[in-house]
């Protein structure tokens, strides 16, 4: 049998899906995994605005909280709330973290449409992030999927720790790849490989996915990089090189998760759709509106974006509406 090269089977693969090469879509996390890490906790309202903000910005994912429980990230407590009070736009997913059955009934009151779980590739990470082993929690989420199912509602799964743990360092493509494909083949729509400690190079990235697109084909695969060695744009590339369109970001940089010491926020989503425009894809997304709301959280929470595009664009519309007013 003719044996091509992974990376060309990818793109094979890839080519054969409707969607169209030159679109990515982006799922913004901001509002959870960057609220869930603020010292302070975030007023209700603001977190609402935030995402109504994005979802006004062209964002078709925006995901709005986390149902987990308050005593672990008391930065969520209010997840009822917020999702019963954000404007819905019937073009936008609102997906809902949860961490198990209960998590799930608890979104269901409060009318979620599609949830995301959560299992990491390191067994020290998982235990201190969820408190069970990675396969007591693979076990737990079967009947959590099948519960969602009956529901009507869309699973999403995560696997923390792809290119490193904060506890227990390398972690090998094919641990990732065995998380990812039980995750996957449980009935998760789409995968996404969380780069937790943003330690990730281009290199370890395709290493990566070299392993784990062999069971889990690329069109439902997301990258989620955190940005703390200031890698992400370049691995969110390498894996763009592998037919990969889904990628997770976080207006701002905002974000980081509790239980991964160091880690810093998600990689910016105006700093991935300044690049994914200048490379020619779509998005959907208006920059403009979004380094605003990118704008308006960070005063919101007291301190600058971490966007280098987001501060930039900022910038340039200031300078350009003061030589406006100077003409006048
Ligand atoms: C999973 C547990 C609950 C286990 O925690 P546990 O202590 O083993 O659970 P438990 O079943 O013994 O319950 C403890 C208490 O929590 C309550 N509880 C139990 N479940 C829920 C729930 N769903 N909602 C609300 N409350 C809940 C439960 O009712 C009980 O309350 P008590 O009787 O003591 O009053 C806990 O470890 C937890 O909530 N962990 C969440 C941690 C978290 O949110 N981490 C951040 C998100 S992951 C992340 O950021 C990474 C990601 C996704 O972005 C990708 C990446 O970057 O890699």
């Amino acid at each position: 049998m003719l044996r091509l090269p992974s990376l060309l089977r990818t793109a094979v693969r890839f080519a054969s899906t409707s969607t169209p090469q030159n679109f990515v879509k982006i799922v913004e996390v901001g509002p959870r995994d960057g609220l869930q890490n603020e010292k302070q906790v975030v007023p209700t309202d603001v977190k609402v605005e935030f995402i109504n903000r994005l979802a006004d910005a062209g964002l078709s994912v925006v995901e709005a909280t986390s149902f987990v429980s308050p005593k672990w990230v008391p930065q969520m407590a209010d997840a009822y709330s917020v999702l019963t009070t954000i404007k819905r736009y019937p073009n936008v997913s609102y997906p809902v973290l949860i961490p198990n059955m209960k998590g799930l009934e608890s979104a269901i009151a409060a009318g979620a449409k599609e949830v995301a779980i959560f299992t990491a590739a390191s067994e020290t990470f998982n235990k201190k992030n969820i408190n069970c082993s990675v396969d007591e929690s693979l076990d737990k989420f079967q009947a959590v999927i099948g519960k969602a199912k009956v529901e009507g509602i869309k699973v999403r799964g995560y696997v923390s720790t792809v290119l490193g743990c904060p506890y227990e360092g390398y972690i090998s493509p094919d641990a990732v790849a065995r998380v990812s494909e039980r995750m996957y083949g449980m009935g998760c729509y789409e995968i996404s490989l969380g780069d937790t400690i943003g330690v990730g190079t281009p290199g370890s990235m395709a290493r990566m996915l070299e392993s784990v697109l062999k069971v889990v084909p690329a069109e439902k695969v997301a990258v989620h990089c955190h940005d703390t060695y200031g890698q992400a744009l370049a691995n969110i590339q390498r894996a763009l090189d592998f037919g990969i369109r889904v990628v997770d970001s976080s207006t701002a940089g905002i974000g980081g998760c509790p239980y991964a010491p160091g880690a810093t926020g998600n990689v910016a989503t105006e700093d991935v759709v300044y690049m994914l425009q200048g490379a020619g894809y779509e998005t959907g997304v208006n920059l403009d509106k979004l380094v605003e709301v990118g704008h308006w959280i960070s005063v919101e929470l007291g301190r600058p974006t971490v966007s280098r595009a987001g501060k930039a664009l900022y910038l340039r519309k200031e300078n350009e509406e003061a030589k406006l007013k100077a003409k006048l």
